[in-house]
């Protein structure tokens, strides 16, 4: 078991430079798999999602080439085989493959998906659109079979405005007869990333990053060269954990408009947020003040950087309520940096954190990707040396964290502990 070890106290001072988008890499491999010839992908961030989708497409028979940060697939031997188990309930993103799949063979059947507990995280609004575009759903053995004689456009209407649905739904219907229209749509960046991608492979989409998206489907789309976005919460954590040990960070190779709603915050929170044209530098001061945050869908705060911020927060002077409107039970982070001194009650969706309260190293668990990313926050906060078990969380989706922080002044590493219970039976 691999377990990081962060020596906290340290002022994080110098510059970052943000990777690929996760949740833009986790949509776009699968896009690959619609064009006939074959697609590059640049700026692909070096995570376990991405490691994990490069093996489903293998297991597809997508010939994958990948030279650092830059993937082609070949889709000339794709064959349709149904992905059920293994590697499908590793990630939530394997869900794309049914878009992916439905929309190049009319037919797939896909594992139900993995990725972080967050709660229930239905999929409903995915499958409402594919049968509106003419696919029958069934289930066998834990998967979904979909399978559609023709997907001809047709208007749908989301129930819940989902970055999972829209991006789905945009995939399948790039490969429909027809208009699609997408209502409620969620805007999302990575939305319009994959947007740009199926336009340059010769879709037709237009309105992505609004509320309703018009797909115009094309019998045949090919392969085209296609760089992913920065990844605004990669962007967003460094800038806590800037804030967190009051330090002077550069945060190099983003979109500033991409993380308004955290350098809005940052600043009523006292910390120095400048902008400059790709880049971002965060300067902390000594006491913050305590702020209330709502997660929103874009362009509101985002869930995925609530629980870093709620790490952030122990340190503000008074009382900040943490409220996550996406998902109701995202506060597994909470009981761990309890451990490590917190001050905080969960209510309901939201969790009130009474500061300042000092953080001390403990041992402490990452149940899933952000949760981890809080309890790094915390350990670089902390007095003392903090041990965070659950890495495989963090490496879904940050791109060689330790090295990037010990860049900053960090001083944090990796060790491998062999299970406790094979120590204690010696
Ligand atoms: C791979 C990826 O891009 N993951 C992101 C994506 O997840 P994901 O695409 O799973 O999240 P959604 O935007 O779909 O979920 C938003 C809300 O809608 C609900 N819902 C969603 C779909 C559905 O069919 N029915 C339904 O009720 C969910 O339970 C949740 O409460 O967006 C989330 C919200 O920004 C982020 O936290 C995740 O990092
Ligand atoms: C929730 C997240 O990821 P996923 O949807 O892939 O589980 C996340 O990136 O914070």
């Amino acid at each position: 078991m691999e377990i990081l070890k962060i020596k906290g106290g340290r002022p994080l001072r110098g510059t970052v430079h943000i990777s690929g988008a996760k949740n833009s890499a986790v949509a776009l491999i699968p896009a690959t798999l619609l064009a006939d010839t074959p697609t590059v992908v640049e700026n692909l961030p070096d995570i376990r999602d991405v490691h994990i989708y490069r093996e489903l497409l293998e297991r597809l028979g997508a010939k994958v080439r990948q030279d650092g940060s830059v993937m082609e697939v070949d889709t000339l031997n794709l064959t349709n085989v149904p992905l059920v188990n293994g590697n499908v309930k590793q990630l939530r993103a394997s869900y794309y493959l049914m878009g992916a799949l439905l929309g190049r063979f009319k037919e797939a059947v896909i594992g139900m998906p993995g990725g972080c507990n967050l709660g229930p995280r239905p999929i409903d609004q995915h499958l409402k659109g594919f049968e509106a575009l003419g696919a029958t759903v069934s289930y066998e053995q834990g998967a979904v079979r979909l399978a559609a004689e023709r997907l001809v456009g047709c208007r749908i209407y989301l129930d819940v405005v989902s970055v999972g649905a829209t991006i789905n739904i945009m995939l399948a219907a790039s490969r429909a007869e027809g208009q699609t229209v997408i209502e409620n749509a969620a805007k999302e960046p990575e939305i319009i990333d994959v947007a740009t991608i199926l336009n340059a492979m010769g879709a037709k989409i237009k309105g992505a990053g609004t509320d309703v998206i018009r797909i115009y489907g094309m019998n045949a789309l090919s392969g085209c060269r296609h760089p992913i976005i920065p990844d605004r919460i990669e962007a967003g954590t460094y800038m806590i954990a800037a804030a967190a040990t009051k330090g002077d960070v550069t945060i190099d190779n983003v979109i500033p408009k991409h993380l308004e709603p955290i350098s809005a915050k940052l600043r009523e929170m006292g910390v120095t947020v400048e902008e400059k044209e790709d880049s971002l530098r965060v300067v902390g001061v000594d006491a913050i003040r305590p702020v209330d945050i709502k997660t929103l869908p874009y362009p509101g705060f985002p869930t995925d950087l609530q629980q870093p911020a709620t790490a952030l927060l122990t340190a503000a002077d008074g009382t900040s309520i943490v409220t996550d409107n996406i998902y109701s039970s995202r506060f597994k982070h909470v009981d761990e940096l309890r451990r490590m001194g917190a001050q905080i009650k969960v209510e309901g969706r939201s969790a009130v954190i009474e500061g300042a309260t000092p953080l001390q190293g403990a041992r402490v668990k990452a149940t899933d990707l952000r949760a981890g990313a809080a309890l790094v926050v915390a350990g670089l906060m902390a007095e003392g040396i903090t041990e965070v078990t659950g890495v495989e969380h963090i490496d879904r989706g940050y791109e060689h964290l330790e090295r990037k922080l010990n860049l900053l002044g960090a001083e944090t590493w990796r060790i491998e502990e062999r299970a406790r219970s094979f120590l204690h039976q010696k």
